[in-house]
Formats: C-alpha cells, sequence, structure tokens
C-alpha cells in the first residue's frame, strides 16, 4: 500500500524538550487517519512537520515520497484557525482562488453557506468555531491531496461538529475521494465515525498505530481467576495486567482469541483500546505488584 506520509526514527525536540522521540509510522494513500494521544504527546509536533513547517531534529518524514513542502498538494488546518482578521470571509474565499490553481469556487462557497458565515463578516469578528469553519472551508477548497486537520472540532459546537465531520466526510467520499486526511482530536466517538486508521502517540512516541479494525481484531480483555501474566501463553502480548484478591483482568494483544475454559476472553472497544495506550507505556506490570496466587481451576 503506498503511504502518503512516512515517518522513519523521526525526533523532534524544542531546546533539550522530545516531542516527538523514534517515531516510525506511516499514513496509506487515501485513508482517513484519526492522531490520538494526552496533551503535550506531540500530534501537533507531528502534523506540522507533515507539512513541512518544522524540520526533524533526526530521523526523516516523508510525504507523497519527498521531503514535506509540496503545499499546493496539501490542505492544513493548524490548531488556532490563522486567518486575516481585517479580511472578510470572501475576500479569504478570494484570496484561496488566487493562490490555489485548483481551486474550487463552487465548494468553497457551499461549505460557507452551510456553516451560515456571513461572507461579509470580518474573520477577526467571527467566533472560534466559525473561524474553524472557515479554515475547513478554505482548506478543503484547495482540493488537496493530503489534508492535515489540528483539533479541527475542539472549538465547535455539537450541531457544528457534526456538519463539520460530515462536510469532511462529503470531501473524501465526493469531492476528492482520493485524499488522504490525518486529523488530531481527543473526541474518539467523532474519530471512530470518520476514521478507518488510528496513530496512537503517548509521551511522545507512537504507541499503536493502523487500521482500526484490525486493531480492534488484535486486542482483547482476558478475565480469569487471580494469576500472573507471565502464566499466559506467549501468544497473549499483555499490556495492563490488573489484580483484586480472587480476579485478574489483563489488556492483551494477540493474533486471535484464544480459547481457554478457565478465562473469558472478550474484545476491547475503541475508547478502552486508546486509554491503555495512552494511559501508559507497554507493560506487564500489574497495577497491584503483590504476586499472585497458582490459578485456581
Ligand atoms: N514551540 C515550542 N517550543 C517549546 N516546546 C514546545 C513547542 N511546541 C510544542 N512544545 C512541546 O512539545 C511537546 C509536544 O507538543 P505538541 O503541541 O506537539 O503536543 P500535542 O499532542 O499537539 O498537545 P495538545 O493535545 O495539548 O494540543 C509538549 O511537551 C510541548 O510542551
Amino acid at each position: 500500500m503506498t503511504a502518503i506520509v512516512e515517518a522513519r526514527a523521526l525526533h523532534k525536540r524544542y531546546g533539550r524538550r522530545p516531542a516527538l522521540t523514534d517515531c516510525t509510522l506511516s499514513v496509506p494513500a487515501g485513508s482517513v487517519v484519526g492522531l490520538v494521544g494526552p496533551n503535550g504527546a506531540g500530534k501537533s509536533t507531528l502534523l506540522q512537520l507533515a507539512c513541512g513547517l518544522l524540520t526533524p531534529t533526526a530521523g526523516t518524514i516523508e510525504v507523497f515520497g519527498a521531503p514535506p513542502g509540496q503545499l499546493a498538494r496539501v490542505g492544513f488546518v493548524a490548531q488556532d484557525t490563522p486567518l486575516y482578521p481585517a479580511l472578510t470571509v470572501a475576500d479569504h474565499l478570494r484570496l484561496g482562488a488566487r493562490l490555489n490553481p485548483r481551486w474550487d469556487a463552487a465548494l468553497a462557497e457551499r461549505r460557507v453557506r452551510q456553516a451560515g458565515l456571513d461572507p461579509a463578516q470580518k474573520a477577526g469578528r467571527l467566533s472560534g468555531g466559525q473561524r474553524a469553519q472557515l479554515a475547513l472551508a478554505l482548506a478543503v477548497a484547495k482540493r488537496p491531496e493530503l489534508l492535515l486537520l489540528d483539533e479541527p472540532v475542539a472549538a465547535l459546537d455539537p450541531l457544528a461538529r457534526r456538519a463539520f465531520l460530515q462536510g469532511l466526510m462529503e470531501f473524501v467520499s465526493e469531492a476528492e475521494p482520493q485524499a488522504t486526511v490525518v486529523l488530531s482530536s481527543h473526541l474518539l466517538s467523532d474519530l471512530e465515525r470518520v476514521c478507518d486508521h488510528l496513530i496512537v502517540l503517548a509521551d511522545s512516541r507512537v504507541r499503536a498505530q493502523g487500521g482500526i479494525d484490525d486493531l480492534l481484531a488484535t486486542h482483547f480483555r482476558l478475565t480469569t481467576a487471580r494469576r500472573d501474566a507471565d502464566t499466559l501463553p506467549a501468544a497473549l502480548h499483555v499490556l495492563r495486567a490488573e489484580h483484586t484478591e480472587r480476579q485478574s483482568t489483563f489488556t492483551v494483544r494477540a493474533e486471535a482469541p484464544v480459547d481457554d475454559p478457565s478465562w473469558v476472553m472478550e474484545p476491547l472497544g475503541l475508547e478502552d483500546l486508546v486509554l491503555h495506550h495512552m494511559s501508559a507505556a507497554e507493560t506487564t506490570g500489574p497495577t497491584d505488584t503483590r504476586p499472585a496466587p497458582e490459578p485456581q481451576r
């Protein structure tokens, strides 16, 4: 599968502060990728590296198989949705038309109309959510092959958020079906609705990545009478272990469920999966460090 964004051993530091550490990841062509992680995980840094606003400290990042910077092919909506405060909504559309060879004026106007924006309103007088809507309209009207959105729905009310995500899905399903989208968000339910791939960053590192269906098919919760993680079969890679007096619950990664009468193994939902990868680096260390007794069968 062709990768539109490919990072290898990518590091980014701000002074002595690591923002990305040894990140190797790939964004497949035509995918809609959700980028998730706690505050400060490195999501904005990754998006800014992908559009060439930042340069790596070490390692490489390639977009369309070359160093980032092919701006005509990339739409980027930064977290703070920078616009020209003194220019009106209509001015922004005119500017977009001048600057972008593939500008789709009809699409821009439709997005602005659907978002209920007044073309005569100055951008500096728009609310945070309205600014985000205008920034998205400008980004999609470029007809980019790669659309990078940094927390685009953070400032939107629930109705506007739904409209925004619908607009995004229209863009990828109708206007630009070959487009690849990477969007960061803390709202997992939104990501589950629109994304087919996921990258989980935590503490500057990639903790999980892949197709959402594949991730869901390989992550399980296993509940059993209290036992040590190292008594489980090697095919089960234990991500987390929690024990009560009598019971052990393991979050595991496995190619397929492993049947055993002594335990119950059920698929992990997306939210639990992401929270596990976000909350800690992979660990086989139990939360409760007391040694577990022999399994009771
Ligand atoms: N310009 C900067 N100068 C110094 N440190 C920075 C700068 N930008 C980001 N950082 C640091 O780099 C790390 C990653 O920041 P980044 O903004 O990429 O995270 P994020 O995952 O987008 O966070 P959030 O969800 O809060 O937006 C953080 O520790 C942050 O403090």
